[in-house]
């Protein structure tokens, strides 16, 4: 990537009291990027984030989000970001369409209300007010206000708490609609590995503070290829070649080999191993 990057984060460290949330963090994000913060509870994700966001303070480190230091940052750039926190304030006796609307008179240059509502799926609940709204319906209103600003970078903490599978996968499409026509550069936080293995084509693994790894979900779970595993009716073996093994197998019993099973670690495996006793 050739442009500036949207974030560019070095040493970030942040406490509370005896507690070390963020440890010394590095990160870049670069624009058009969606990157996932993946990591277990208390890992530093929200609190970084939210540095990020500027909503929180840091001890050290330098940060840069659009060229600016969030920490000193103005209207003009907060205008080009788009926030979606885990803990969404009250407008319960709003609808859904005045919402969006409200929202919208904040930002210079917003998407017209309407249009979002659609692009979040909210159309036949645009008149209902939000505290008649289900969990998911909640969060994608929360979307909607966090992307009708037409923000150049989207901070998602953790979007689809609590979805069902279904709801998920719908939000997975918004946000690569978002990502894709939209160019929308996107930092979200996630426990789900099936949402940043579907939505990020980085992943940065957070544990204690820290980022222990920092790779595409293929490239995660490349580096483990040595750990492909093959069994079959007497023998088990791990190898990185498992093709030659297999090879040798076949000869070794004149064809088919009996009940051959060949494993490769999933993403899941990858990062149990990476967070160790960190959750
Ligand atoms: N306001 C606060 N005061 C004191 N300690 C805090 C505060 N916010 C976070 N912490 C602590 O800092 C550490 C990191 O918390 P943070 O919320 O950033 O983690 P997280 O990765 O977002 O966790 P989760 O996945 O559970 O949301 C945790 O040990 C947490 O208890």
């Amino acid at each position: 990537m050739t442009e500036t990057p949207a974030i560019r984060v070095r040493g970030l460290r942040r406490t509370y009291g005896d507690t070390v949330a963020v440890a010394g963090l590095d990160l870049d994000v670069g624009a058009g990027e969606v990157v996932a913060l993946l990591g277990p509870n208390g890992a530093g994700k929200t609190t970084t984030i939210e540095i990020l966001e500027g909503h929180r303070h840091r001890d050290a480190g330098a940060v840069n989000v659009l060229g600016h230091d969030p920490a000193h940052a103005d209207l003009d750039w907060r205008a080009r970001i788009g926030i979606v926190t885990q803990d969404s304030g009250d407008l319960g006796e709003l609808t859904v369409h005045e919402s969006v609307s409200h929202f919208a008179h904040y930002y210079p240059r917003p998407h017209d209300p309407e249009q979002v509502i659609e692009l979040v799926g909210l159309t036949a609940k645009a008149t209902a007010r939000v505290r008649t709204l289900s969990g998911g319906q909640r969060r994608r209103l929360d979307v909607a206000l966090g992307i009708v600003g037409r923000p150049r970078l989207l901070f998602l903490d953790e979007p689809t708490t609590g979805f069902d599978p279904q709801a998920r996968r719908r939000f997975w499409d918004l946000i690569r609609q978002l990502a894709g026509a939209g160019g929308c550069t996107i930092l979200l936080s996630t426990h789900y590995l099936q949402e940043a293995e579907a939505l990020a084509d980085r992943v940065a693994v957070i544990v204690g503070g820290r980022i222990v790894a920092d790779a595409t979900p293929a490239a995660l779970v490349g580096r483990a290829t040595a750990r492909t595993v093959v069994r079959w009716s007497d023998g088990r073996q791990e190898t990185d070649d498992p093709a030659a093994l297999i090879a040798t197998l076949t000869t070794r019993y004149g064809g088919a080999v009996p009940e051959l099973t060949v494993s490769r670690p999933s993403l899941e495996d990858v990062y149990l191993d990476l967070i160790g006793d960190g959750s």
